[in-house]
């Protein structure tokens, strides 16, 4: 896959992540950054979200994905954060979120709210927020189940996708007898109020 990030100002901040995200993930993981970040951009441009803030969060996102729980125990004691006690799994997010003005002088809210619920979701999302969201879902690495089906609500409106998606996870965790999170829950209950699948 090419990466074209190389659009108006962003092509020096994104060479530093590049180097810095790779620098701290196996190769597996930066793939997947790389897909995630290729696809927030489309989804921004296609939504009219902004492209920049969508990218940072995009290569942001899992920096801490592989560190292990004693790790980010540590991490997050410096920081006021709360994570779920039920799924660890998903805290990476909400640390990262929280330390990005300390590790990696990023200020912007929006970035670190976009992070922080990558996994989860949250029903008060941003739309670079949900752009995040679905590009982690989506990026073309991913070969799960059903993902075909989550590009093509992707196609459709970004609520839409972002409830699609929720659905898959809930789904995934509903046959795999795990708990699941409030906030997917709610933000996929608020979602499809919202949706008329008429149109
Ligand atoms: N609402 C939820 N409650 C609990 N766990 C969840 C929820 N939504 C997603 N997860 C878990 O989060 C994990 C996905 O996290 P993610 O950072 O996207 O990992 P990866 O990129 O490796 O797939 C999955 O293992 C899934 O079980």
């Amino acid at each position: 896959m090419e990466l074209d990030c190389t659009t108006g100002g962003v092509s020096a901040i994104v060479n530093d992540w590049y180097s810095l995200v790779k620098s701290r993930l196996t190769p597996k993981r930066f793939k997947h950054v790389e897909g995630v970040v290729y696809t927030a951009k489309l989804l921004a441009k296609q939504f009219g979200v902004d492209e920049n803030q969508a990218m940072i969060a995009a290569w942001l996102h899992d920096i801490y994905r592989e560190l292990d729980v004693e790790t980010l125990t540590r991490l997050a004691l410096e920081v006021d954060v709360t994570v779920p006690t039920t799924a660890p799994v998903t805290w990476h997010g909400p640390i990262a979120a929280k330390r990005l003005p300390l590790d990696f002088a990023v200020f912007d809210q929006e970035i670190q709210d976009a992070i922080a619920s990558h996994t989860l979701g949250h029903p008060q999302m941003s739309a670079v927020a949900q752009v995040l969201y679905v590009a982690d879902a989506i990026e073309p690495g991913r070969s799960y189940a059903g993902v075909d089906e989550l590009r093509l609500a992707a196609q459709k409106s970004l609520p839409y996708a972002v409830a699609c998606v929720a659905d898959s996870a809930i789904l995934f965790l509903v046959k795999q007898h795990l708990p699941i999170c409030w906030e997917t829950v709610e933000m996929r209950n608020q979602l499809w109020l919202g949706i008329d699948e008429t149109n």
